[in-house]
């Protein structure tokens, strides 16, 4: 089990003449990852989600806030002893094309960190092989074809198998998939995320999947738990199937009125959620971070800011899905500008 406290991160980007400019990129998120479980981050590009991805694998640092791995804080431990903790997560890349070494054949690409993995358990030279051909089955693809070839041999969908059979080299606890099959051909992205859920169900991994798009989200994790991001901030957070039934932020309706239903079914008195542009950093920082953009917005949205939680709100659900909303409702939303 893999939890964070309160976890921020800013980056300083070079801004104007006026110097370096601070980017808040995660503002006190806490996540909860439990073992053999399904959790996703949604949310839209900039809002951090590949930054907290980045920070749960070990290859980000954070600035405050804690890290719990099997009960063990990560701040008490040097970044040697850490490692180990780390090495039980293992991101894979969105890009199966730049992830693979292309002076390599993908036996030299797998035999590399199971060498490592067979020194780390004592076992002999000779299990590596029989390893690498055990994990290439286990992702679908035949050992004998792809061992001696390089990636540009190889189609995307199975580039990103062997990607992901390099992730389990290191007997991961858990896969982060950081917009996974955003890169490869449409065709081959139900394969990946079947494979995904597969992995999950045979060898008891937890899937971490981040993604821009709710209809992955849904099919990676339908009885796991999704949390929206919103500028750093997790603004909903609750079982997925649950979410997409019953979103209350008006972000989270925002995201879901993307997704296309057919003109003349929505609910009478719909109201709309309407996304517009992205808002300069400055504005709103001290109020509800999307106030500027909710239709729903009040004068209190403007100064304060609501914190995850169940309080606070309209829709009188006493259930595990959380909120950073001082108005939420269940509400319907017409999708823009799509008309069957
Ligand atoms: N190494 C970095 N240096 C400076 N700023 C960064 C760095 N990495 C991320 N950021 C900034 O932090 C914010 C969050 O970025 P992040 O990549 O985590 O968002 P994201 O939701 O994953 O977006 P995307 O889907 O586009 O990858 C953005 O404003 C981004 O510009």
């Amino acid at each position: 089990m893999i939890t964070g406290t309160a976890i921020t991160k800013t980056f300083k980007q070079r801004g104007n003449v006026l110097g370096k400019r601070e980017v808040p990129a995660l503002r006190g998120v806490d996540f909860a990852i439990e073992k053999g479980g399904a959790v996703s981050f949604i949310g839209e590009s900039g809002c951090g989600k590949t930054t907290l991805g980045r920070i749960i694998a070990g290859l980000e640092t954070y600035d405050s806030g804690e890290i719990v791995i099997d009960g063990v804080a990560m701040s008490g431990l040097s970044h040697r002893h850490r490692q180990p903790y780390f090495r039980r997560i293992q991101l894979i890349h969105q890009d199966p094309y730049s992830a693979l070494n292309p002076t390599r054949t993908i036996h030299q690409t797998l035999e590399a960190p199971l060498r490592l993995r067979a020194r780390q358990t004592g076992r002999p030279r000779s299990w590596v092989d029989a390893r690498a051909e055990e994990l290439l089955a286990l992702v679908g693809i035949d050992p004998g074809y792809v061992l001696p070839r390089y990636p540009h041999q190889l189609s995307g969908g199975m580039r990103q198998r062997v990607v992901i059979a390099r992730a389990l080299t290191m007997d991961p606890d858990v896969l982060v998939a950081d917009e996974a099959v955003s890169m490869i051909d449409v065709s081959l992205r139900l394969g990946i995320l079947s494979l995904l859920r597969d992995l999950r169900e045979r060898l008891g991994v937890s899937v971490l999947f981040i993604t821009h798009d709710i209809a992955t989200a849904r099919y990676i994790g339908d009885e796991g738990e999704l949390y929206v991001i919103y500028r750093g901030q997790v603004v909903e957070r609750g079982l997925t199937e649950t979410i997409i039934a019953d979103p209350v932020h008006p972000y989270t309706q925002s995201l879901l009125s993307a997704i296309p239903v057919l003109h003349g079914l929505e609910r009478p008195g719909a109201e709309q959620v309407v996304p517009t542009e992205a808002l300069d950093e400055a504005q709103a920082d001290g109020g509800c971070l999307f106030t500027r953009r909710c239709p729903f917005s009040t004068a209190r949205c403007e100064t304060e800011r609501p914190v995850l939680g169940h309080d606070g709100g309209e829709s009188g659900e006493d259930t595990e899905q959380l909120h950073a909303c001082f108005h939420p409702r269940r509400r319907s939303v017409i999708p823009q500008g799509v008309h069957v």
